[in-house]
């Protein structure tokens, strides 16, 4: 579904991507971690088109990306939760919904926006209130919400999780665990590794821009002090 090869990419004179390789076989969960600044946003970004590559491949379902727009990337079927949430500040809960229900590539509406508030049943009480009004945890149901309403083949969750209560972290990975039972593919960067390898079958550890650990979720786990060196816990 999704295979990247040799992946360069750059801000400016900074060269923070230095040859990333991995590869996400269909309805598969890959962990992304990796400390602070190692690249794992940028890793990201450079999948959805947002930055464009020096070098390298990004094959999504079955066609070369690398370089395309990212309307057209995501047009393919990814769906993505930024860092920060993105909500649009100015819309409604309801409008932020609404506004990017789509149906799925090959026309499946799997997702549908009583789906989601099915999945998020807080969401329903706060419908008509404004996208910044929200709880830090409600924006981020939205956020999530607003990507499965595409009906993506691929969810992308960038730090999910962070800067929100026990319980609704607890939610958020109910519902990772609905997205990988619903058969999409999944990429999630969270700091919390142990949460990571439970929600996944693999996992990459970014240092530098590299792939510096990588392997099957549960072997990763038992490879704890490796990775705790890795990620500085
Ligand atoms: N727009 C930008 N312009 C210049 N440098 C950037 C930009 N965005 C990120 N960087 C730098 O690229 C490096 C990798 O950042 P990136 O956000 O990909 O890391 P990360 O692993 O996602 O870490 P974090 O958890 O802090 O977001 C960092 O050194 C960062 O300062």
């Amino acid at each position: 579904m999704l295979t990247v090869s040799n992946l360069h990419s750059c801000y400016g004179e900074s060269h923070i991507l230095r040859g990333v390789d991995l590869a996400l076989p269909e309805g598969a969960a890959l962990g992304l971690l990796g400390r602070n600044g190692m690249g794992k946003t940028t890793l990201i970004k450079t999948l959805l088109g947002i930055v464009r590559p020096r070098e390298g491949s990004v094959r999504f379902a079955g066609r070369e990306v690398a370089g395309r727009a990212p309307c057209e990337i995501a047009r393919l079927g990814i769906g993505y939760v930024p860092e920060g949430r993105g909500i649009f500040a100015n819309l409604s809960v309801r409008e932020n919904l609404q506004v990017a229900a789509r149906p799925g590539r090959d026309g499946r509406c799997d997702w549908t926006y009583e789906r989601v508030l099915d999945t998020f049943p807080r969401l329903k009480e706060r419908l008509d209130t404004g996208g910044q009004l929200v709880s830090g945890g409600e924006q981020q149901m939205v956020a999530i919400g607003r990507a499965l309403l595409t009906n993506p083949r691929l969810m992308i969750l960038d730090e999910a999780t962070e800067g929100l209560a026990p319980r609704i972290v607890e939610h958020i990975w109910q519902v990772v665990a609905q997205i990988r039972a619903a058969g999409i593919s999944t990429i999630i960067v969270d700091r919390n590794y142990r949460s990571v390898l439970r929600h996944t079958d693999c996992a990459v550890v970014l240092q530098k821009g590299k792939v510096a650990l990588a392997g099957s979720s549960a072997e990763l786990a038992q490879q704890a002090p490796a990775l705790e060196g890795l990620l500085g816990v």
